[in-house]
């Protein structure tokens, strides 16, 4: 089933989710450029613990703003050595966009994913970078990493990282409202890239 792409969200998509209130999507005037980079090896999907700034507290990936001057592409490259001392070759994986009612700036994300990564995974001032299972069938043995901690995520993100685990080029926004202090979603979508 192909739908019609929420505002902000462009390609030719078919919808895997969506959920929420049935408001109209938040408007919203400028569109900031930001990245977050995902790493794999195995079974496993590299996650950095936020240690300052938006997002404090939660497992996402490595990334931030795109610089003037920058592409998308560099500033991913950039952001995974800052912020976890390694390089690696990135490929575009999806598109995830947001607008809060607290600004009405909508963040456009670019999701990137890489492997073969070169360099020493280091913590920095701003993330403690940890390995994560995302098998299925995960039995817990101390030898074993703990699976994806989704429970210390953004709660939109597992509407979408299974997409990126599973290589589906996919793109979805959310619209996030405050509900007693906690930016919470209050609206999604996300969908595939139809070839
Ligand atoms: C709201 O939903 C989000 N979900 C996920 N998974 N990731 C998100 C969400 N909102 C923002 N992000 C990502 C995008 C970036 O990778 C970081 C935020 O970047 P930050 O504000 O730390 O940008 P920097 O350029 O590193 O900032 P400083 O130079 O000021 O540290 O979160």
């Amino acid at each position: 089933m192909s739908t019609s792409n929420p505002p902000g969200v462009e390609g030719h998509l078919e919808e895997v989710s969506r959920g929420g209130n049935s408001a109209e999507w938040l408007p919203y005037s400028q569109v900031k450029q930001y990245t977050n980079t995902f790493i794999f090896r195995d079974h496993e999907i590299l996650l950095g613990l936020k240690k300052r700034g938006f997002g404090t507290g939660k497992y996402n990936g490595f990334g931030g703003k795109v610089e003037p001057g920058e592409s998308s592409l560099q500033a991913a490259t950039r952001e995974l050595e800052e912020e976890a001392g390694i390089r690696a070759a990135l490929e575009l994986a999806g598109v995830f966009f947001f607008v809060s009612d607290k600004e009405d700036k909508a963040f456009h994300i670019d999701i990137y994913r890489g492997e073969n990564f070169t360099g020493l995974i280091t913590e920095t001032d701003e993330m403690r970078p940890q390995w994560f299972s995302f098998r299925e069938a995960h039995i817990q043995t101390p030898e074993q990493l703990p699976p994806i901690p989704f429970h210390q995520m953004w709660e939109t993100d597992p509407y979408w990282i299974p997409l990126l685990v599973n290589r589906q080029p996919f793109a979805g926004r959310a619209d996030f409202r405050t509900q007693g202090g906690k930016l919470l979603p209050s609206k999604w979508w996300f969908g595939t890239v139809l070839p």
